[in-house]
């Protein structure tokens, strides 16, 4: 279907109502891009994680803790991201508007430089101080910080320490991260389930290594950078470019266990995905499609998404 013609089938992103999900597509282009229609699926939302600031630095926060909300639903409208430089403005992200809801994947995907990973730090509240961000973000239905503990994010690089087995880097993590109130063998049982979770039991007396030492693969690297980010069974999940450097084989193995994670503990995760293979797009219950900082698609995963995206 010519675009045009598909332009005309597309709804407003007010179209989105949580919980039900839209059966149509959303794209700026077509429609305003507000949000107000999103409505937090919680009777009793709680807190605010950012509104109008200057990077990180000046963003105003309550400290209202969510640990009594099951799940986390996040939802931001008209996000703006821009950087300064010599005194001209640089957009980054463009009144961009969407959600994520607890056990699902939101993919996040476009073309290198479209702003995935700049989406995934404004909303992880960790944009660098050059940045300025205006619009809202909102945490079950409010402004508030995100309690200690209740999200976790996964760089781009894996920064784990190549002499260690898997076992050692996820049972030390386990000691210095989960709180003094878990006794050690409480703490060993969360590594354990956590490292059987991520399918690392097979390789868990393995050396991780480096590039230059022999260790374990590049997918099972990704793999336990992630068991140590949930470790502490966050509510929300954010990694970036979790498939990088991943065969399609090993990309759907790391992608379908974050997905059975995301439905089994009902965690609410944010990925920036570069380029997924077909296996692996069909792994995503939504997308959120950029180009040039703008939201082209919001909305299902589809095959008129997939259509989109390769266009
Ligand atoms: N701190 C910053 N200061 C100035 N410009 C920045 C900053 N961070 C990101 N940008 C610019 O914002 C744009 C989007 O970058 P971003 O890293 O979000 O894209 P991306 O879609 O994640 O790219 P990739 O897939 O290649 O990782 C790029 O042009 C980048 O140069």
């Amino acid at each position: 279907m010519h675009r045009s013609a598909m332009a005309s089938l597309l709804p407003t992103i007010s179209d989105i109502k949580p919980g039900t999900a839209p059966s149509r597509l959303l794209c700026p282009q077509v429609g305003p891009t507000n949000v107000s229609d999103i409505h937090p699926p919680s009777p009793n939302p709680v807190g605010a994680l950012s509104t109008t600031g200057s990077g990180t630095d000046d963003v105003k926060v309550q400290a209202t803790s969510v640990k009594d909300v099951t799940g986390v639903f996040i939802t931001w409208e008209n996000l703006s991201v821009s950087a300064f430089e010599s005194k001209r403005k640089v957009q980054i992200l463009d009144r961009l508007s969407g959600y994520a809801q607890p056990g699902e994947v939101l993919a996040i995907m476009g073309p290198s430089g479209c702003g995935k990973s700049s989406l995934l730090d404004a909303l992880a509240g960790r944009l660098a101080s050059n940045l300025v961000q205006t619009g809202k973000i909102l945490v079950n239905g409010r402004k508030q910080e995100l309690a200690f503990g209740t999200s976790a994010y996964v760089t781009q690089d894996d920064v784990l320490m190549a002499t260690l087995t898997v076992k050692e880097a996820i049972y030390y993590s386990a000691q210095l991260q989960l709180p003094n109130s878990l006794s050690q063998y409480e703490k060993r049982a969360r590594a354990e389930e956590t490292m059987r979770a991520m399918g690392l039991d097979g390789v868990k007396d393995m050396r991780i290594g480096s590039g230059s030492t022999k260790g374990i693969s590049g997918g099972q690297r990704r793999r336990v950078s992630i068991c140590l980010e949930i470790l502490t069974h966050p509510q929300l999940l954010f990694i970036d470019e979790p498939t990088s450097g991943l065969d399609s084989a090993a990309s759907y193995h790391v992608m379908s266990r974050i997905s059975s994670l995301a439905r089994e503990k009902g965690m609410t995760v944010v990925g920036a995905i570069h380029q997924p293979s077909s296996e692996v797009f069909e792994l995503f219950p939504r997308l959120c499609l950029l180009a040039y900082g703008k939201t082209v698609y919001f909305g299902p995963s589809s095959e008129t998404a997939m259509v989109i995206y390769c266009a």
